[in-house]
């Protein structure tokens, strides 16, 4: 008898900035910034009313992230000690808005190492951390510029937007209403770092990532069976970002820095390593996997020290950079885009039959795990 539509993974695409910022021009700015902060307030720091900023450093960043550059789509204002964010011209509403650009050149990719045409896509999610605004969706925007028929919506659960989104495509699949699915994944989050804050303004930089689902039936012949999907989350507010639009209420606290992204870095740490390595761990048994047969984890790339910790207890064995890749060092944390990135960059060398994980975590808190094996 004929089984219900199978779900699979036909293709990824990935779109990568051209500008990168290294640690060293990264903190060579942010430094700029404090000097100048500080001898604009030397008074008022001598007189012990403010504290002084202290200086941000290399080895610091690297050592605590594993972050040794990331990409922008506009270094210049990022590094200007004046400005410190991202700079570009108000598009027009006409022209295809910054976003669905780079969604769209991911899609394209995607969509070329699959052999498809746009036409025969019937959904687009834009599963992203950083929409540009609420609507029109961004999705539809996509799904117009590729000119696809069908339905389009965007969807929002932080780092872990793209493998709820696959999870979403493979029920469309399963159910009947879809057959090829783009789940793409434009992220712009130079938009929402707060450059000026020696915590964090080391962590992200920007991307793009589409994902093809399909059904079995019409995928080419090099695809990823999906073999199950799992999605978790649990309230914290350790990972946060108040922007949005009811700040209107309340125009005296519009621009505090809470409006971008704030985290407890410590606690991200020692709630989300157990939290996901035991659901990786449940979901397996109850796929039927032996964890440690696993031939690849695609983590998502949020720090090299988590990304170790949760690939050990999930093998049984500290990782190898082969069996747990990284792409950190250069793209830095790209949120929802990370482990789709690695993926991308770090699956063309396995075999038929071989079995890995594509797993997320991050703001929520949001996980999700998505096992796939390679057809074949
Ligand atoms: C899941 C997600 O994608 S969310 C986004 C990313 N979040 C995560 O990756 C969560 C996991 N957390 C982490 O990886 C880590 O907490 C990091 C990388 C963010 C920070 O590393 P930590 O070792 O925790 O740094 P912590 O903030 O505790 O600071 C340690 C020391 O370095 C100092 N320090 C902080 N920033 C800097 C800097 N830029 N340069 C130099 N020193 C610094 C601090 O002042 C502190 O000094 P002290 O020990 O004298 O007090």
């Amino acid at each position: 008898m004929e089984t219900a539509q199978r779900p699979v993974i036909s293709a990824t695409g990935l779109f990568t900035p051209e500008e990168s910022i290294s640690n060293e021009e990264l903190v060579a700015s942010f430094n700029a910034y404090v000097e100048r902060f500080n001898a604009e307030h030397a008074d008022a720091i001598a007189a012990g009313e403010l504290g002084a900023l202290e200086p941000s450093s290399v080895e610091f960043i690297e050592k605590a992230s594993g972050i040794k550059s990331r990409h922008v789509m506009a270094k210049a204002p990022v590094l200007d000690p004046d400005i410190m964010a991202p700079r570009w011209d108000e598009r027009p509403d006409e022209d295809l808005s910054i976003l669905a650009e780079i969604g769209v050149a991911a899609a394209q990719d995607a969509l070329a190492r699959a052999g498809r045409e746009a036409r025969d896509v019937d959904a687009v999610l834009c599963a992203a951390s950083n929409m540009q605004r609420p609507y029109p969706a961004m999705a539809i925007e996509i799904q117009q510029a590729l000119g696809i028929e069908g339905f389009a919506f965007d969807m929002n659960v932080a780092c872990s937007s793209a493998t709820f989104g696959i999870q979403t495509a493979a029920d469309y699949i399963r159910a009947g209403h879809a057959r090829s699915v783009l789940v793409v994944s434009p992220e712009i989050t130079s938009g929402h770092l707060n450059w000026r804050d020696r915590d964090s303004h080391f962590i992200f930089g920007d991307v793009a990532t589409a994902v093809l689902v399909e059904d079995a039936a019409i995928a080419p012949e090099e695809r990823w069976d999906i073999l199950g999907t799992r999605l978790k989350t649990v309230f914290s507010n350790n990972i946060r970002n108040n922007f949005g639009f009811l700040n209107r209420a309340h125009p005296e606290t519009a621009d505090t820095p809470d409006k971008l992204f704030v985290q407890e870095g410590r606690k991200v740490f020692k709630e989300v390593v157990p939290m996901v390595a035991q659901m990786i761990l449940d979901e397996a048994e109850r796929l039927g996997i032996d964890p440690q047969s696993l031939r690849r984890l695609w983590l998502h790339q949020a720090n090299a020290g988590m990304n170790r910790l949760i690939a050990q207890r999930v093998l049984g064995h500290e990782a190898s950079a082969d069996e747990s890749p990284t792409v950190l060092d250069t793209y830095g944390n790209t949120s929802s885009a990370g482990s789709i990135i690695a993926f991308h960059l770090h699956s063309d060398d396995l075999r038929g039959g071989d079995i890995g994980l594509i797993c997320s975590f991050g703001a929520g808190y949001s996980a999700g795990t998505v096992f796939v094996r390679k057809a074949g």
